[in-house]
C-alpha cells in the first residue's frame, strides 16, 4: 500500500486493523516492537544478498525490511501489509513475492494540504517536502504500476473499497 503522507493511510488501516485483529500482520511493527537487531556487518551482507525490500540508513542506524520477514508474516496465516513509497514498490515488483499493488490517493493535492496542515504534526517546510513528494507519487500511479486506486474522498467509502480489494 503506498499513499502521499497525509492521505489518510493510517486512519484507514487502524480501523482495518481494529475489525480484523488477527488476520493482518507488518514486516516490522509499528510500535518498534518486533524489530530483529543484527550487527553493521551483517547487516551489509544482506545487502549484499539482496535480501531486503527496502532498506535505509538514519543517524547512522540502518532500518530494513527483509523479503524474508514479510514471507514470515504469511507462514503464520496473516496477510502482510507494507507501508511503502514509490521506491519500495518498483522494489517489490523486483521480487517473488506475490503482491497486490495499492495507492490511496487523495481527492487533490490541495485537500491534501490541507489534511498535512489540519494534522498539526508539520512544519511549512515538512508540508512543502511532502507535498513535492506527493505529486512525484501521484504522476507514478498513473503509469498503471498498481492494481487498485482508491481516492480518499470520504472516509466511509474509501474504508469499503480497502476492504473489499484487501480480502479479495
Ligand atoms: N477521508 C477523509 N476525509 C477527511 N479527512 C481525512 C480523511 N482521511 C483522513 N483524514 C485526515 O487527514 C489527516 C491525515 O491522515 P493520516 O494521518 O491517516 O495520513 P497518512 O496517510 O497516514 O500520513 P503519513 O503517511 O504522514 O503518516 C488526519 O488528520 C486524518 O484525520
Amino acid at each position: 500500500m503506498s499513499s502521499p503522507s497525509g492521505t489518510g493511510k493510517s486512519t484507514l488501516l487502524k480501523k482495518l486493523f481494529a475489525e480484523f485483529p488477527d488476520k493482518f500482520g507488518f514486516s516490522v511493527s509499528i510500535n518498534g516492537k518486533d524489530y530483529h537487531f543484527t550487527t553493521v556487518d551483517d547487516f551489509k551482507k544482506l545487502i549484499d544478498e539482496k535480501a531486503f525490500i527496502e532498506w535505509a540508513q538514519f543517524s547512522g542506524n540502518y532500518y530494513g525490511t527483509t523479503i524474508k520477514a514479510v514471507e514470515d508474516v504469511a507462514t503464520v496465516g496473516r496477510t502482510c501489509i507494507l507501508d511503502i513509497d514509490m521506491q519500495g514498490v518498483k522494489s517489490v515488483k523486483n521480487t517473488n513475492l506475490n503482491a497486490r499493488f495499492l495507492f490511496l490517493a487523495p481527492p487533490s493535492v490541495e485537500i491534501l494540504r490541507q489534511r498535512l496542515e489540519g494534522r498539526g504534526t508539520e512544519t511549512q517546510e515538512s508540508v512543502e517536502k511532502r507535498i513535492a513528494a506527493a505529486t512525484a507519487e501521484i504522476e507514478y500511479s498513473k503509469t498503471g504500476a498498481h492494481d487498485k486506486i482508491i481516492v480518499n474522498d470520504d472516509l466511509d467509502k474509501a474504508y469499503a473499497e480497502l476492504k473489499e480489494f484487501i480480502l479479495q
